[in-house]
């Protein structure tokens, strides 16, 4: 590698970031010199949720205090926070309620699925389950399975068409792999699901906020994700719930809570539950935390997910032309697939003391994670990295390599 390929990438990432329409959006956030490529795992904070957070807290908490749940908005706050994730995700308002754990909605949303299809009157017994998944998300299958005299099918996405059938009655697929960054296609696995009578549950953890999900558009029966990702919610930030609007009078919830009942203050014995996305509430929402990513949501304003998608898969291209262009060969393996239509807005790379590796880069400002047992992933948050931020990152990552393992490195 000369000086003058080092030359041409900064002054290309100088360029592009010139020229990059999400630049101002930076300073919207509270960062540092660090290189921060561990978006996809917890957002940085965006600004103006401290001062939010602090008037919820002195003024709607602490003046206003139980009146807050009107006065302030609480007790609508799943359903209007939920309507504005819903265009970044392809949805049209009355689908999303906001609330509880991933893990929670997801099982929120298969036990539901699984008895919706067996309403339907034939017998379906199975649930499908991405067998590359997220841990929480096979856990919860497992159970829900269990609970419901199911039989539980792991397999990989791009099997599923193998496997689904007359038996079929819920497919719990993630839109990205957490692991590798691997796009699942959406459109197609879900037309499938459909054509064999099923429904699909998709985990957005990984793409809402990173790329056009289309769920309306693409026909997706139920759906949930986190917001402590690429919507930069804040740590334990509440999850959401989107149940498509004509499945909704028959979402049987298997958490009915009275939060999701008809009249929750008429606290009767019996449960009737609620019309529309409020079904999909257990108890009493987290109103701190929800308030936070209300907040948090406003850095969407102006912003087209689509401009995200294009700046995120230019970022990862970036990357991966510098990481080739500054680590020696071999050292590392991008796992992350190469063509876009297949990529979420993370790369990972495999390497042998990767656990050893991304300590370093941490110690060298240089932030993404570590997943067992030899994967580095680096999450691309168009929002605020720039494209000088990734060929720092390369530089940084190709010393590091350098300094440990096998290779040899080189400067930068
Ligand atoms: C794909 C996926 N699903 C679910 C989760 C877990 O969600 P939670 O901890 O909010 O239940 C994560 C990450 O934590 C994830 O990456
Ligand atoms: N939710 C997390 C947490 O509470 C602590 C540490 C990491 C997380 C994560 O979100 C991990 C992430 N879902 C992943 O893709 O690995």
């Amino acid at each position: 590698m000369s000086e003058v390929s080092y030359d041409a990438l900064r002054a290309q990432a100088a360029k592009r970031d010139s020229e990059d329409e999400l630049s101002a959006k930076r300073a919207e956030f509270e960062l540092d010199d660090t290189v921060y490529l561990d978006g996809n795992s917890l957002g940085a904070l965006p600004t103006v949720v401290q001062e939010r957070v602090a008037d919820v807290i002195s003024r709607q908490w602490g003046q206003l205090r139980i009146r807050s749940w009107e006065e302030s908005g609480w007790w609508t706050a799943p359903e209007r926070i939920g309507d504005r994730i819903a265009p970044l995700v392809g949805a049209a308002p009355g689908q999303i309620v906001v609330g509880d754990s991933t893990s929670v909605n997801v099982f929120k949303a298969l036990v539901a699925a699984v008895r919706m299809a067996r309403d339907s009157g034939e017998g379906r017994d199975e649930i499908v389950v991405d067998a590359t998944t997220f841990p929480t998300d096979g856990y919860i299958a497992q159970s829900a399975a269990r609970m419901t005299g199911c039989t539980l099918v792991p397999v990989a996405p791009g099997e599923v068409h193998g496997v689904l059938g007359p038996r079929t009655a819920v497919v719990l697929l993630n839109h990205a792999d957490y692991r590798t960054g691997r796009l699942h296609d959406l459109p197609a696995l879900t037309a499938a699901v459909h054509d064999a009578g099923a429904l699909v549950v998709w985990d957005l953890c990984h793409t809402a906020g990173a790329l056009p999900v289309g769920l309306d558009e693409h026909g997706v029966d139920l759906a949930v994700g986190c917001t402590y990702k690429y919507l930069n919610g804040g740590p334990g930030s509440p999850a959401y719930l989107y149940v498509r609007a004509d499945l909704q009078a028959r979402f049987d919830s298997p958490l009915p809570g009275w939060n999701s009942h008809a009249e929750p203050f008429g606290m009767r014995p019996e449960f009737e539950a609620a019309d529309g996305a409020v079904r999909g509430r257990v108890g009493t929402p987290d109103i701190l935390s929800m308030l936070a990513l209300d907040a948090a949501l406003d850095v969407w304003d102006g912003v087209s997910i689509e401009a995200v998608r294009a700046k995120s898969l230019a970022l990862t291209d970036f990357f991966v032309e510098c990481v080739a262009a500054y680590v020696p060969e071999g050292r590392v393996e991008v796992i992350t697939p190469a063509a876009h239509e297949q990529r979420g807005s993370q790369v990972a790379l495999r390497c042998e003391d990767a656990g050893d590796v991304m300590r370093r880069l941490v110690e060298h400002g240089v932030v993404g994670d570590f997943r067992a047992p030899d994967v580095l992933r680096f999450g691309f948050t168009p929002l605020y990295v720039g494209f000088a931020d990734v060929e720092r990152a390369a530089g940084v990552l190709a010393r590091t390599l350098g300094e440990t393992g096998t290779g040899t490195g080189i400067a930068g």
